[in-house]
């Protein structure tokens, strides 16, 4: 008998999709031994339309996952990985860290314009204060508008688009998301690290299951093909970074990991910014790996979170506090 899963999902879109290929991979890498059904878990954060950051943050999307995996309505939740709270829930373990795709943030503008050729005062929308942030340190005059909805509605958004009100200049959205919803030709801009460093884990998906799965379990083996090993040491790095910061997906904190020099080394770039963009702070790090690349990975994120804290990064966070 094949080992049945159910594999537990949000039911954006977007979410869709990213369980969809989960769900492929998986059936592939189990040959006969998996058979797979997806179930839709609602989330809090779906239900409720309050801003992002009065409902707590991202991991309003994550906990009703979470819960559903504890108390065994499914078997494996699927995640967009940025959105997971930094510190690991007690019973569940990140199974699996598929490839990343390209973890950019990407200008979706009216008219095909770029973030220099937005007129003066341009209304651009994002509910992130990372990238809000990093828009008023290239283009202090802008003004941001805090938006949230699926990648539908904030596409809708852009003046010219044919399904919404229009109402905003452009739109900051993650190209990973776009990509996977096969949205792409919105994209004006792609930014680079040095104009706008992505989310901890932006462009990454998490497989979580239960940590009392067994090893010899046809999932446990078909999860641990699907691990993508440079994507799991670069997220590992990068969210042990904003763990040590005690910052969330909210903070204006970018982060940007790498294997280098052959796979034998992780470089880690991170980026703190005041939150109206006037000040920011961007420092990097690499080192070797050893026998234990994940607990080097993890020692890398919390260096590099020093070194950060001592060139005054808690400043910064605490005027995006008191703002
Ligand atoms: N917070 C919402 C969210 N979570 C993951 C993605 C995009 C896909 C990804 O980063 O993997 C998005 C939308 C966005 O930021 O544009």
């Amino acid at each position: 008998m094949p080992q049945h899963v159910l594999v537990g999902t949000r039911a954006s879109a977007l979410a869709l999709t990213q369980t969809g290929h989960v769900v492929d991979a998986l059936a592939a890498l189990g040959r006969g031994d998996l058979t797979l059904e997806t179930v839709r878990v609602r989330t809090d954060g779906d239900r409720l339309t309050g801003s992002l950051q009065s409902l707590g943050g991202t991991g309003v999307f994550v906990a009703a996952l979470r819960d559903a995996l504890l108390d065994g309505r499914c078997d494996v939740a699927v995640h967009s990985l940025k959105d997971l709270p930094t510190g690991d829930p007690d019973g569940l373990v990140l199974g699996a860290v598929p490839p990343r795709e390209d973890p950019s943030d990407a200008l979706c503008a009216r008219d095909g314009l770029t973030l220099d050729r937005l007129p003066t005062g341009a209304r651009v929308g994002t509910g992130s204060p990372r990238r809000a942030a990093q828009l008023l340190a290239v283009r202090p005059d802008l003004t941001v508008v805090d938006i949230r909805g699926n990648v539908d509605t904030r596409l809708g958004r852009v003046a010219g688009s044919a399904t919404g009100p229009g109402d905003l200049d452009a739109v900051v959205l993650a190209r990973a998301g776009l990509a996977r919803l096969g949205r792409l030709e919105a994209v004006t801009q792609e930014f680079t690290p040095d104009v706008m460093a992505p989310a901890p884990g932006q462009g990454a998906l998490a497989v979580e299951v239960r940590s009392d799965l067994p090893a010899d379990a046809p999932l446990a083996r078909a999860l641990r093909l699907l691990d993508h090993r440079p994507t799991r040491l670069a997220v590992v790095a990068e969210r042990a970074l904003l763990g040590r910061l005690e910052a969330g997906c909210a903070a204006p904190i970018g982060a940007d990991a790498h294997l280098a020099g052959d796979g034998r080394t992780l470089r880690l770039d991170a980026v703190i910014v005041r939150p109206d963009g006037g000040a920011i702070l961007r420092r990097g790090r690499t080192i070797a790996l050893g026998a234990d690349g994940v607990a080097d990975a993890h020692r890398l994120g919390t260096e590099l979170a020093e070194i950060l804290l001592d060139a005054g990064a808690a400043d910064l966070a605490f005027l995006g506090a008191a703002r």
